[in-house]
């Protein structure tokens, strides 16, 4: 371990095969957030106080489930000079039990209940790297990346939302005893337990599938669960329930069940509570199960997602509604709301249509999200679970269309595969077939398609039976048709066959929920947890504080202000571009999306929107690092402990960060990698800025 250390003090990368590869990416991870190994970490104190109460309030519910559980097992291990400990999904310490003597000694390395150990802060340790690494692992005495937590060994185990978010994490600490295999044995069981009571009693109202390879398994910590609404839709389960199903987090609230199973609802229901029933998977295996019903409840009205509750997170169970009216999860389309009226409109008429022949035309500016939107109305839809075949019209080339769409028979055109081709169409069969961008198909083949449409049969290319196919129609344009049918481009005919109704999605700058869309976006590129994390324990010194006025996006409130002026030519997907980037230029350590983050075309665009910047130079350096002091966290933090702050009449903008970058190298007493890290820059920006300045 003294040698890898070494290699990484001098080289900067983690010797290959030290570590564990987890271990190793998490070496990787703290290096990169600019701790130094013998550093006593970047701690930001304690949470305390009131502060400290709201976080327990939030994790009331674990924090319930686990004190249990974890006094059970702190008798097994009493006196073992250990403890455990309770994290909640940031890191931050929630609840410890454990041996006198060896508290104390935690306690020197702030390893107690209010304090983060964040792998950002503390670098390398079981609590913080489980939840960024989302598994169970072990990381004893030097294999801990700060040489002052070297005495430590630690088991954690992450516990797991019903969809798959994780919720905080169980550590075992302690001296030699917690280093065996056992001590993770222990930690991953707590884990489950606390994941099984706690899915138990959330749901009382959604029929909850137990599983196990044998009978004996079931209501043992190893059982898997699964959760699902009194229609069948997957509103969740214990990971071990979802692995034995063959089930990913991303069906949940849009896959039923029976259209994986094959078992019918209805008929599971008829042997709930009855002894362990035999449950075979399509490839044959067996295994056994007993069904929970929902519990009875007194007739409620269902309640409503909240109009800007984010799409993505997922939704809670529903409470107070009864079974017989139960609303199940949100669908596909509801979790793509997030909150625009004009939206919503859309999604409302489209919902209406899904269970009729009626084909939908979906209008809307290019990148508004027209493929998304039919993606959505299909998973909603009685088809969710069929195929979902979109076919871009304006990217496949005009010759090659007939054969794509229709098929081919073998050796039907020069450089066709040998065997021939179904064509898209036919493996849209019991599904829907989405033709985006249809005013640039080919006149000719317009009369093929209806022909299609009219017979609802495929014959392909280079002869060949017929072959009948059923599917649900969806087509998109942001050409305007009507122009196109008046001067001839486009079939009258199949305008009115595609037309069965037309819904038109909103450009983005006409929506009126710009940073719940952002923040949906977001949390596709920072991965579960991070983009809300960056609010952090919304009391927590330091960060949360930080984005004030920001909401729960990770974005700085004034280049935020700026996205939301800015007109957007390209729509979402011009947005999502611009996140996706940001995302991926930000440093690990910076918990949020600044200035300095953006393209220069991009912060060239939003600049010429920004009333009081039109003037300012078009380089960029000084107004992105005069954001960056204002509005990184670290900067923020010092201003508000009475370091300088920018006031109005300070200068321009290039002026502004050139005096910030002078007064933080002096701080840290011309280190450049410590400015840069406390600026949320690179180190070659510093330099950069320095040279424009002399
Ligand atoms: N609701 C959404 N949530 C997250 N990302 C979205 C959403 N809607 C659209 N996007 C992003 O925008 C991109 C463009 O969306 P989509 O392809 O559906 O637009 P479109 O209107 O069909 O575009 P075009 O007219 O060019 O075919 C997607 O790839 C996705 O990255």
């Amino acid at each position: 371990m003294q040698q890898a250390r070494r290699h990484l003090l001098e080289q900067g990368v983690v010797l290959p095969s030290a570590l564990d590869d987890r271990l190793a990416r998490s070496w990787q991870r703290s290096w990169n957030a600019g701790l130094a190994p013998d550093s006593r970490g970047e701690g930001q104190g304690p949470v305390t106080g009131p502060s400290f109460a709201r976080l327990l309030q939030r994790n009331a519910q674990l924090l319930a489930f686990a004190r249990p559980v974890m006094d059970f097992i702190y008798r097994q291990v009493r006196g073992h000079h250990s403890m455990l400990v309770l994290a909640d999904a940031h890191s931050t310490l929630m609840h410890t039990v454990g041996d006198d003597g060896f508290l104390d000694q935690a306690q020197r390395v702030a390893l107690r209940c209010g304090e983060s150990w964040h792998e950002r802060e503390r670098g390398t340790n079981a609590i913080g790297t489980a939840v960024a690494e989302r598994t169970a692992l072990q990381v004893r005495a030097g294999e801990h990346y700060l040489a002052q937590n070297g005495f430590l060994h630690c088991s954690a185990a992450p516990v797991f939302t019903a969809q798959g978010e994780v919720a905080g994490v169980i550590d075992i600490s302690g001296d030699a005893f917690a280093s065996q295999p056992h001590a993770l044995v222990l930690a991953n069981s707590a884990a489950r337990m606390v994941e099984n009571s706690w899915l138990k009693s959330r749901y009382p109202e959604h029929v909850r599938i137990h599983l196990h390879p044998q009978a004996e398994g079931l209501d043992t910590p190893a059982e898997g669960i699964v959760v699902l609404t009194t229609e069948g839709v997957l509103v969740g389960g214990n990971p071990e329930g979802m692995r034995m199903l063959g089930l990913s987090t991303g069906d949940c609230f849009s896959l039923r069940l029976e259209d994986r199973l094959q078992h019918r609802l209805a008929k599971l229901l008829a042997q709930a509570g009855k002894l362990p029933q035999a449950l075979y998977l399509p490839d044959g295996e067996r295994l056994h199960m007993r069904v929970h019903r929902p519990e009875p409840r007194v007739l409620r009205p269902a309640p409503r997602a909240r109009p800007n509750q984010p799409a993505s997170a997922p939704s809670r169970p529903a409470t107070g509604a009864s079974p017989v009216a139960a609303p199940e999860g949100p669908d596909a389309l509801a979790r793509c709301d997030t909150g625009d009226s004009l939206w919503q409109r859309a999604a409302r008429q489209a919902r209406r249509l899904l269970h009729t022949p009626v084909p939908l035309l979906i209008l809307g500016e290019s990148g508004v999200g027209k493929e998304v939107f039919a993606r959505a109305c299909h998973d909603s839809g009685p088809r969710a679970g069929q195929p979902f075949v979109a076919i871009n019209c304006a990217a496949i080339p005009e010759s090659l269309i007939e054969a794509e769409l229709f098929g081919y028979a073998p050796g039907a055109y020069t450089g066709a595969q040998r065997s021939g081709s179904p064509g898209r169409i036919r493996e849209a069969d019991g599904g829907t077939l989405f033709l985006d961008e249809i005013g640039h198909m080919p006149v000719l083949l317009q009369t093929r398609l209806l022909r299609v449409l009219q017979e609802r049969q495929v014959t392909p290319l280079g002869g060949g039976p017929p072959a009948g196919v059923d599917f649900a129609l969806m087509s998109a344009t942001h050409a305007a048709l009507d122009e196109a049918v008046a001067d001839g481009r486009f079939r009258r005919d199949l305008y009115y066959r595609i037309n069965g109704f037309a819904l038109r999605l909103p450009a983005l700058r006409e929506r009126s929920d710009f940073d719940a869309l952002a923040l949906r976006i977001l949390r596709g590129f920072m991965g579960p947890g991070e983009a809300d994390e960056a609010q952090g324990p919304a009391d927590a010194p330091g960060a949360g504080k930080a984005c004030e006025g920001a909401g729960a996006l990770p974005v700085a409130p004034d280049l935020l202000a700026a996205l939301r002026r800015y007109d957007w030519p390209g729509n979402v997907r011009q947005l999502s571009s611009v996140l996706q980037t940001a995302c991926a230029l930000r440093e690990p350590h910076e918990a949020f999306i600044g200035w300095q983050h953006l393209a220069d075309d991009v912060r060239e665009a939003l600049r010429r929107h920004e009333p009081g910047l039109a003037g300012a130079g078009v380089e960029g350096v000084g107004y992105d690092t005069a954001a960056a002091a204002t509005t990184h966290p670290v900067a923020k933090e010092r201003a508000a402990a009475g370091a300088w702050q920018p006031g109005p009449d300070t200068g321009s903008l290039k002026q502004l960060s050139h005096q910030v970058l002078q007064r933080t190298l002096q701080t840290v007493n011309g280190n450049v990698s410590e400015a840069a890290r406390r600026l949320g820059i690179s180190r070659q920006t510093v330099y950069r800025r320095l040279r424009s300045a002399s």
